[in-house]
């Protein structure tokens, strides 16, 4: 029997799964596919990391490195749920809720062994591994049609908005990139040579014929210099400061940039206590809640907290993430991620919260300066014209270069914090010195890899999805970085694979891209983006944000390299407030119309394998999408309407009603006449049930692992709806 890989994950998208899971499956049946699941939550990699301290029945398999084996076969089709990317304080915590529950995991610092496969789980640990191949996100028609008719708010842009990006123009990643395309298969070497000698950082780096290779560096004296800088710069233009990474994904570097930020925020709490929170093991890369926490327990306890005040008093108001809790931009470093926070900025006038949960004009701070630009070029253009009008705009579709880890987003474990001055090279099997940088104490090196086979497939996705929608399709690449350059030249030449006839394509800099693209989009004009793995993440969430108030509602493919398909659900995150939300109300407000669409996609790659019945489930389900749209009936985000479980029973009606209305299967037709029926009946007093059972707080048993049978008790509170699916 074919089978289709629905991933267990976290918070949100996991909880949407124990309502919507038995639908699937039991639709899934009738064409003879099963819907198996496997977790790749964040408890359970941890679970799976620690097998000798489990008992027999608390033990659990490795579910992501199965997973990962699995997409490099032809026989993959996985729908992959959108999962956390732990930060530091999340790992903690998750390991002491499962401490909790009843294993005997050990604490995240026990030893250097077991930090370091502790770390292996940290960050963004499941997308890079499950991600063979590369990404193709854009809005759905049906989607790109409802926002028109519905366009969401926009906040209004005012020409003397002080809004701005700030970016460092020297000693940054950008302006200290050095690349190789290697001319044949080898093993690299990545060395430090310094005073005392020379020290390995990593061996036996093996690299293919055709790769890129680039090693650059962060000067922690120049992002010193340049933090400090806007601090002053937003309290002498009275604007908020606030700070835009991506700690989760770039979890070696930039959970240490954060840190400096908070540092430089917070002078006086390091010069007079640095030493003790450095003996009690509280850094400040995580964040100004662990140190608080923390402190709790330290005599010096009233000592900090009167710095910290000093910090708050004495420097800029600092952007708030929970204005009402006192939780600002620099308590916790996955906190605010730059891929959703820049375009949340941007959608509501170029404005984030104060300490007085009032809106206000931020200096939004994004220390390299490889791609910060491209927001800058959309802050000029709304302060120019005003707010853009999802009524009229046009789409932005993206073709990204992700597959095999590419670029900087597979980086982490080639990222070294320096602890001496000295020079970092890249060395070939030969002796060879491939790059060379000088470095200081407090510098972050690093080195990505980019392999040619993943680039050529980007080349011929960019060429097909150009093709398939008559749109223009612009790769963002910069001549004056050594690794676009790189690319630019594959580009090319790959570009001369592919009839191209009658296809506009077209190869800009970020910069000029953007104001393109955003021209394009004024004008009600469609243009697909082809870039690297950065601005992937980054334009996935920027214009589908701006275009249709969120990047939940994408489609999201990954063409598997070896065959295989991938389907992630949207674009967006795990969203973490959705889950209080339905703790103390009983409300879940994440719209699963990521998985609608992704379903149907995978349905459909069954179909490409000749399980056409799977095909005819996937159209059918996309009709059904379509009406969730028209007719309303997505997730409201206030208690006492319709939310995730409500969405669900819908789905489940309007596809039931399309299976049996259509004409290519007419057995499946068959199947499917009852069930609708059943649901003509009763879906509208199942639907007041669903929501008659909101309102009060939910006991899950977990955040990180909630207990199944509590949270499949909550998400599945209708009788008559689960008797309708196991009638099936
Ligand atoms: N593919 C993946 O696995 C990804 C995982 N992540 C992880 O998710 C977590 C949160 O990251 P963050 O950057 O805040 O991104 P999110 O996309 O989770 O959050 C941004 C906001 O988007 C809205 N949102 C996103 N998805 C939905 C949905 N399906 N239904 C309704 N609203 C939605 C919510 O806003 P509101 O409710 O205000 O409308 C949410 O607060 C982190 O752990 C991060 O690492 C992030 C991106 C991708
Ligand atoms: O894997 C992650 O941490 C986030 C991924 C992400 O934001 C994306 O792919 O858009
Ligand atoms: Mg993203």
């Amino acid at each position: 029997m074919a089978t289709i890989i629905y991933t267990h994950t976290d918070e949100a998208p996991l909880l949407a799964t124990y309502s919507f899971l038995p639908v699937i499956q039991a639709y899934a049946k009738a064409a003879g596919v099963d819907i198996e699941t496997r977790d790749i939550s964040l408890a359970g990699r941890i679970l799976a990391t620690f097998p000798e301290r489990l008992t027999d029945d608390q033990r659990v398999g490795d579910a992501l490195a199965e997973l990962g084996e699995l997409a490099k076969t032809p026989d993959a089709n996985i729908i992959k749920l959108p999962n956390i990317s732990a930060s530091l304080p999340q790992l903690k915590a998750a390991i002491a809720e499962l401490q909790g529950q009843g294993f005997d995991i050990p604490n995240y610092d026990e030893s250097d062994e077991v930090t370091a496969r502790y770390d292996k789980i940290k960050g963004s640990a499941v997308n890079p591994v499950l991600r063979e191949g590369n990404s193709d996100r854009r809005a759905p028609s049906a989607v790109k049609n409802y926002a028109r008719k519905h366009p969401h708010s926009m906040g209004a842009w005012s020409t003397d908005s002080k809004t701005r990006v700030a970016t460092m123009s020297g000693g940054d990643f950008r302006n200290s990139e050095q690349s190789v395309v290697m001319p044949a298969a080898d093993t690299l070497t990545i060395r430090f040579v310094g005073d005392e000698g020379e020290r390995i950082l990593k061996a036996d780096l093996a690299v293919l014929e055709g790769e890129v290779i680039d090693a650059s560096v962060m000067r922690a004296a120049e992002l010193d210099a340049f933090i400090a800088a806007q601090i002053q710069a937003a309290k002498d233009s009275g604007v908020l400061f606030s700070a835009h990474l991506k700690a989760t994904m770039m979890k070696v570097s930039d959970p240490i940039i954060f840190g400096r930020i908070v540092r430089a925020f917070f002078p006086a709490l390091f010069a007079e206590y640095g030493d003790v929170l450095e003996a009690a093991g509280l850094s400040a890369n995580n964040g100004l809640a662990a140190i608080l926490a923390g402190a709790e327990n330290l005599p010096e306890r009233d000592g900090i907290i009167a710095a910290i005040e000093r910090g708050y008093a004495e420097g800029p108001a600092l952007a708030m993430v929970n204005s009402d809790k006192g939780i600002t931009n620099l308590h916790v470093p996955s906190d605010v991620i730059v891929d959703a926070s820049m375009p949340a900025m941007i959608r509501v006038g170029g404005k984030m919260w104060n300490r007085d949960g009032q809106t206000q004009d931020t200096i939004a701070v994004l220390p390299d300066s490889s791609y910060a630009g491209i927001y800058q070029v959309v802050i000029d253009d709304c302060k120019a014209n005003g707010a853009l009008d999802p009524a009229t705009m046009g789409s932005v579709a993206n073709v990204g270069l992700m597959a095999q880890k590419a670029e900087e987003y597979g980086s982490h474990d080639k990222t070294f914090q320096m602890d001496a001055s000295g020079r970092v090279e890249i060395v070939n099997a030969a002796g060879e010195v491939l790059t060379s940088h000088e470095v200081a104490a407090g510098d972050i090196w690093r080195a990505c890899q980019t392999k040619d086979a993943p680039i050529r497939d980007w080349v011929k996705l960019a060429v097909n999805r150009s093709r398939a929608s008559g749109q223009p399709a612009v790769f963002w690449l910069d001549p004056a970085r050594s690794h676009d350059a790189a690319l630019i030249e594959k580009v090319n030449t790959y570009l001369g694979e592919h009839d191209t006839d009658g296809l506009e394509i077209r190869i800009m800099t970020p910069i000029e891209a953007t104001k393109f693209s955003v021209d394009r989009i004024r004008r009600g004009e469609d243009t697909i983006s082809v870039t690297g793995n950065v601005l992937r993440d980054y334009l996935t969430d920027l214009f589908p944000i701006l275009e249709v108030g969120t990047s939940a509602k994408m489609l999201s493919v990954v063409p598997l390299m070896n065959g295989g398909g991938l389907f992630e659900t949207g674009a967006g995150g795990s969203a973490p407030k959705h889950v209080e939300q339905l703790v103390s109300e009983n409300h879940l407000r994440w719209d699963s119309l990521g998985e609608f669409l992704a379903l149907a996609e995978s349905f459909r790659h069954e179909a490409t394998r000749g399980n056409a019945r799977a095909g005819v489930l996937g159209d059918a389900l996309d009709i059904a999408t379509e009406r969730i749209l028209d007719e309303d009936k997505s997730p409201s985000r206030r208690v006492g309407e319709i939310d995730n479980r409500g969405s669900h029973l819908w789905i489940a009606r309007y596809w039931a009603e399309a299976l049996a209305e259509q004409q290519a299967d007419a057995e499946l037709a068959s199947v499917f006449a009852p069930v609708a029926k059943a649901f003509a009946e009763q879906g509208d007093a199942i639907a007041q049930e669903l929501i008659d059972a909101q309102g009060a707080a939910v006991d899950l048993g977990g955040y990180y692992r909630p207990d199944a049978a509590k949270a499949a008790a909550a998400m599945r509170p209708s009788a008559a709806f689960n008797a309708i699916l196991a009638s099936i």
